[in-house]
């Protein structure tokens, strides 16, 4: 019933056994609570004197003060734990998602990080707040109210014992059920955020296509499927209740017929057995409770266990030893037989050692694999690799372009030089150290990454372009701002640099945030890697034209690596690597290879020769 993965938080032993505590007292204070009422109206029964009732009255307000005393310390102490609990959890889920990086975003998708973030943290703090307070009240209060009754009706206490097992059968039996319907309910939950995210970003593009209504759709019946299954969650709680409700109801009536019946007889007095048909309720409450709350606390419970399994996600290997100053004009790099292979959903899935996955190894201290170990295992299994023996050397400030068909791989190179994939075999060489991968912050900490669509926040132009270095002087920023082409723009801003941009603000073209993005580059030089995935496939060729006048000199004192499906490029570059399914078919200087009758020429005649007008020229 409770998750044992609780018992991982700081704290939560001590927690409990003071809410064990508070339980206990309060087991105490209910019991005081009937003695007091019980004894008052025996008292009145018996047509006692006002002042006899002094005393039991006294009684009864001190035990039921008592009670409620007990109920708010227990609440205050479990919702200040919990609150403490996901104020510890909030940011360990946050930097685990950004260790693990935009491949386990991708994985799991959007909607469903921001709703682990937002939704299910406070779904767990719901769950703990109420889960281990009314889990200690279930294991001590119907004790010591039994005690008390048994001790004032053995026969009143056999009964109450007896329904027991059948309560808690019922609460077994209906809780498995709540539990898979909740789980699916969660799933569907997940789903549903999951579209929804990923369809309000994409709205734009489905708006222009004029396909925003089937979506919305779409959305409904996903809303609807989300709708049903919490409906039979809901069913299922009711089920539950009203089962725990009948038991309870049938063992305080059998016991009061048989009380009634020996005071009838006269075999009984009247105080024994109205103490134990006024404290039977009590006897049940907890546990009538805590079948309540346990379907509200299950989507908690979900979450808890869903963000479990995020923390032990085995992260990408960082090399964080690698001593590297950066890269200068004879910098060397050297790639061979270098291979990648995009794990299956299956295999990512299976690097999961935690919580259902452990379930699945024999070994549960199996150590845990790398995503590159998972990529490595994915080379037996049917999807190709994305990247196969790849050997390139780069040394000093070349500009280097790679070319291809769609799909052949540019944009996975770009993204493993970066650091985001990791090769599954092969070696990797920089001024003499042996690298596994790109994932070293020393490498990291001196490229700069522009991708078709750089990342545009919401915040001020200013800010945006402070992104790698966001203690630049202002200068510093209208320098880079200028050096960038961006002075035109800012001249018709009213609010120039800062001017909000970005969600919920106003919107910018996509040269704008190119040129952004290359302020960034211009305003840190100590990034001298420009790693480029395509960054003018969205644009105009005026604008590329424009944009490539103020890249150029920018990129003369860098190693720039450019994916691009754009030709012309192949003008301004030293060297071409040419992908094809992930291989290279052709490497070289662009004028060694041009007007070989190689695969060069053939994409270029496939492409359109006039895009290398320019070279030829
Ligand atoms: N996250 C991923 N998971 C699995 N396979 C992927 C993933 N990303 C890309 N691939 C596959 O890897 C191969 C290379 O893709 P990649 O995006 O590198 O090609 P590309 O040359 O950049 O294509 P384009 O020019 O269309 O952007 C393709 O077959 C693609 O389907």
């Amino acid at each position: 019933m409770i998750d044992k993965s609780l018992f991982r938080f700081a704290g939560i032993r001590r927690q409990m056994l003071a809410l064990a505590v508070l339980s206990i007292v309060q087991g105490l204070a209910i019991s005081g609570q009937a003695f007091g009422l019980t004894w008052a109206l025996v008292q009145i029964w018996h047509r006692r004197a006002m002042s006899s009732l002094l005393i039991p009255t006294l009684t009864f307000v001190l035990a039921f003060v008592c009670r409620h005393l007990c109920e708010v310390a227990k609440q205050k102490l479990a919702s200040s734990y919990a609150d403490s609990m996901v104020r510890d959890l909030r940011p360990q889920v946050q930097s685990k998602i950004f260790r693990l990086g935009p491949a386990a975003l991708t994985q799991r998708g959007t909607g469903s990080a921001v709703t682990m973030l937002i939704d299910g943290l406070d779904e767990v703090k719901t769950y703990i707040q109420t889960v281990l307070p009314k889990m200690m009240d279930m294991v001590f209060i119907p004790i010591i109210t039994l005690v008390v009754i048994w001790s004032q009706s053995t026969l009143s206490g056999i009964i109450l014992l007896c329904m027991l097992p059948l309560l808690f059968f019922f609460l077994a039996i209906l809780g498995l059920a709540a539990r898979d319907r909740s789980n699916k309910q969660y799933a569907q939950f997940r789903k549903l955020n999951t579209r929804f995210v990923d369809t309000i970003l994409g709205l734009p593009t489905l708006k222009m296509l004029g396909i925003s209504d089937e979506y919305e759709d779409e959305i409904y019946s996903v809303s609807d499927r989300f709708r049903k299954r919490t409906m039979s969650v809901i069913r299922v709680a009711l089920t539950s209740t009203f089962a725990l409700d009948f038991f309870t109801t049938l063992a305080i009536a059998m016991m009061a017929v048989f009380l009634g019946n020996r005071l009838v007889n006269g075999t009984m007095t009247l105080f024994p057995s109205l103490l134990a048909l006024i404290l039977a309720p009590d006897y049940f409450l907890p546990i009538r409770q805590f079948g309540d709350d346990y379907h509200a606390t299950l989507d908690g419970k979900n979450a808890l266990q869903d963000m479990e399994e995020l923390l032990n996600r085995p992260e990408p290997d960082q090399d964080d030893d690698l001593d590297w100053a950066g890269w200068t004009a004879s910098s060397h790099l050297s790639l061979k037989q270098v291979n990648f292979t995009y794990p299956t959903q299956q295999q990512a899935d299976a690097l999961v050692p935690a919580g259902k996955a452990v379930s699945s190894s024999k070994d549960p201290a199996a150590p845990k694999k790398s995503t590159a170990e998972a990529a490595a295992a994915a080379g037996s299994a049917d999807i190709p690799p994305a990247l196969s023996d790849l050997s390139v050397e780069i040394t000093g400030m070349s500009k280097i372009a790679v070319i291809g068909r769609s799909g052949a791989g540019k944009s996975t190179l770009v993204q493993l030089l970066a650091g985001f994939n990791q090769p599954s075999s092969g070696s990797i060489s920089l001024d003499g150290h042996e690298l596994k991968h790109f994932n070293a912050p020393a490498w990291q900490r001196h490229i700069a990454y522009i991708p078709q669509t750089p990342y545009i926040f919401s915040g001020s132009i200013d800010e945006n372009i402070r992104f790698y270095l966001p203690d630049a002087s202002s200068e510093q920023v209208l320098k880079a701002a200028q050096e960038a082409g961006l002075d035109d723009w800012l001249a018709i801003l009213p609010e120039g640099l800062d001017t909000q941009i970005g969600e919920g603000h106003r919107g910018i073209s996509g040269g704008q945030a190119q040129r952004i993005a290359l302020a960034r580059v211009l305003l840190d030089k100590s990034r001298e890697i420009l790693l480029f995935d395509e960054p003018t496939a969205h644009l105009d060729i005026e604008t590329e034209y424009d944009l490539k006048q103020t890249l150029l000199p920018i990129m003369e004192d860098h190693l720039v690596i450019f994916a691009t499906h754009r030709l012309h490029w192949l003008a301004d570059v030293d060297q071409v690597i040419m992908l094809d399914q992930g291989r290279i078919v052709s490497q070289g200087k662009p004028s060694d290879l041009i007007g070989q009758g190689g695969p060069l020429d053939q994409l270029i005649a496939q492409m359109g020769g006039n895009q290398i007008h320019g070279y030829l020229d």
